[in-house]
């Protein structure tokens, strides 16, 4: 079997078990071989390889013979080739992704568990919510299109899938279409290639909400960029809603037309910002309380949450996916979920969720706070205003880097390692009797770590 024969099966699997359950458990697997009927493939962990082995094993099996591949077994060996990230990247769906889906209307399935109710809010992404929730009560247009954009697994598409939920529920004869901009074009090359241009456009113009979800996708892609502005312009013109979201701002998608560029920041321009550590806690304390439902009796210990929030500081998806495989060892094996199993089962996606941070940044962010000039971080000025600081950013060195003493010395002008030995006694000496030096460490660690 070639790659490009995995690549149509791994299409397919994602069409039949859902993009959630592809991200998270097809994705990180590499085909390496097909040999006397056993097809063989890497996995981040023996974990994955059982949990695909045992949920999608007849699915992948199945897909693999509609491709023309006979396979009798599949075998999953642990390899570190894969981004271990990928592997919790979307969570498995606690309620089937297409259950409530419709077919009568042009656009994509809606996720069931998409909703307001399950969506989180915290200062990162209450304006994006608000917002959101505006559009959702169906009233007049007042902002068009609504443009949502931030950082891959943010919530867009959770907003953006909310929004047609709730329009359903109020204004059930209001035609509302959600789709991605992908979806879009495949539809547009679609009716180009069937001759039925007219189908499209007033099948398109016909609608009450449109939203396009990842928008950049049509950057350099002319012809549906041109079709997407005429959609567009014919919506607005007769005041229907319509909701747009990406991965960046209108003016910084590369390649997209100006007129449309434009266009799109005509309403409101709302973004949502990278996840703080008491939003990542509250969506992890929803999300317990949703797989409490799937896995009733599960015990998950004290600090758990707090770890895990602390720690997984990339996007909301890996830290569902983390949460999801948590849940889901600990149910097959009848633990309880502890601080030491949280750790062990998430090994992979700690390690490459780590952030490292360097002494560069610390020296940065610690002198900004103190109010004093970086290079006096490397100087050899000893009053106390700086030098303090500068210990202060040596205890941080040694507490968030991996470097040895003599070697943080060296990053700070070349001191000796005996200086840098005295700064961490010193401080952390302080840390016990000066509340104030204490909270700040508290602060600028919080900062460094993310
Ligand atoms: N505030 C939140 N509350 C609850 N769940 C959230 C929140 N933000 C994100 N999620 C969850 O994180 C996952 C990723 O979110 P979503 O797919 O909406 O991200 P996205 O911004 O559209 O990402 P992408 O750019 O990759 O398309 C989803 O399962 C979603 O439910």
């Amino acid at each position: 079997m070639t790659d490009d024969t995995w690549g149509r099966v791994c299409k397919d699997l994602e069409r039949t078990i859902g993009k959630n359950n592809f991200v998270t458990w097809i994705a990180p697997l590499e085909f390496r071989a097909l040999e006397n009927g056993v097809a063989r493939f890497g996995v981040p962990t023996n974990f994955v390889g059982e949990w695909v082995n045992r949920n999608f094993g007849d699915k992948i099996l199945e897909q693999l013979g509609r491709n023309g591949v006979a396979v009798d077994r599949l075998e999953f060996a642990v390899s570190s080739v894969k981004s271990p990230a990928n592997a919790a990247s979307r969570p498995a769906p606690v309620v089937q992704a297409d259950q409530r889906s419709d077919t009568d209307l042009p656009g994509a399935p809606l996720d069931a568990r998409f909703t307001f109710e399950t969506f989180v809010t915290g200062k990162p992404n209450e304006l994006a919510h608000a917002a959101a929730r505006r559009v959702a009560e169906g009233g007049s247009v007042t902002f068009n299109p609504l443009f949502l954009y931030g950082g891959v697994g943010l919530g867009k598409t959770h907003l953006m899938h909310a929004i047609a939920w709730e329009l359903r529920e109020r204004a059930p004869e209001k035609k509302v279409v959600y789709l991605s901009a992908e979806q879009f074009m495949y539809r547009f090359v679609q009716a180009l290639r069937e001759r039925d241009m007219m189908g499209f456009k007033s099948l398109f113009r016909s609608v009450d909400v449109l939203m396009v979800d990842d928008v950049q996708f049509i950057a350099g892609k002319d012809s549906t960029q041109e079709e997407f502005f005429h959609t567009f312009n014919a919506l607005v013109d007769q005041n229907k809603q319509i909701i747009i979201s990406a991965d960046r701002a209108p003016g910084e998608i590369k390649d997209l037309e100006d007129r449309i560029k434009s266009r799109l920041q005509c309403g409101l321009v709302v973004d949502l910002h990278p996840t703080d550590y008491e939003l990542r806690l509250g969506i992890l304390q929803q999300k317990v309380d949703m797989y409490r439902q799937q896995y009733p009796g599960l015990v998950i210990a004290d600090g758990v949450l707090e770890f895990l929030a602390h720690r997984i500081t990339t996007n909301v998806r890996v830290l569902e996916g983390a949460l999801t495989r948590l849940f889901a060892f600990a149910s097959l094996v009848g633990k309880e979920i502890t601080l030491d199993l949280a750790q062990d089962c998430l090994a992979d996606i700690l390690r490459a969720s780590e952030r490292k941070v360097t002494i560069e940044e610390i020296q940065r962010k610690v002198s900004e706070h103190y109010n004093m000039r970086l290079a006096d971080m490397v100087g050899p000025k000893r009053h106390r205003t700086i030098a303090r600081p500068r210990q202060i950013a040596m205890w941080l060195s040694k507490q968030l880097t991996q470097r040895s003493l003599p070697e943080i010395g060296r990053r700070f002008g070349g001191r000796d390692h005996t200086t840098v030995m005295h700064a961490v006694k010193r401080i952390e000496e302080l840390r016990v009797a000066d509340l104030q030096i204490a909270e700040d460490l508290e602060m600028l660690r919080r900062m460094l770590e993310g």
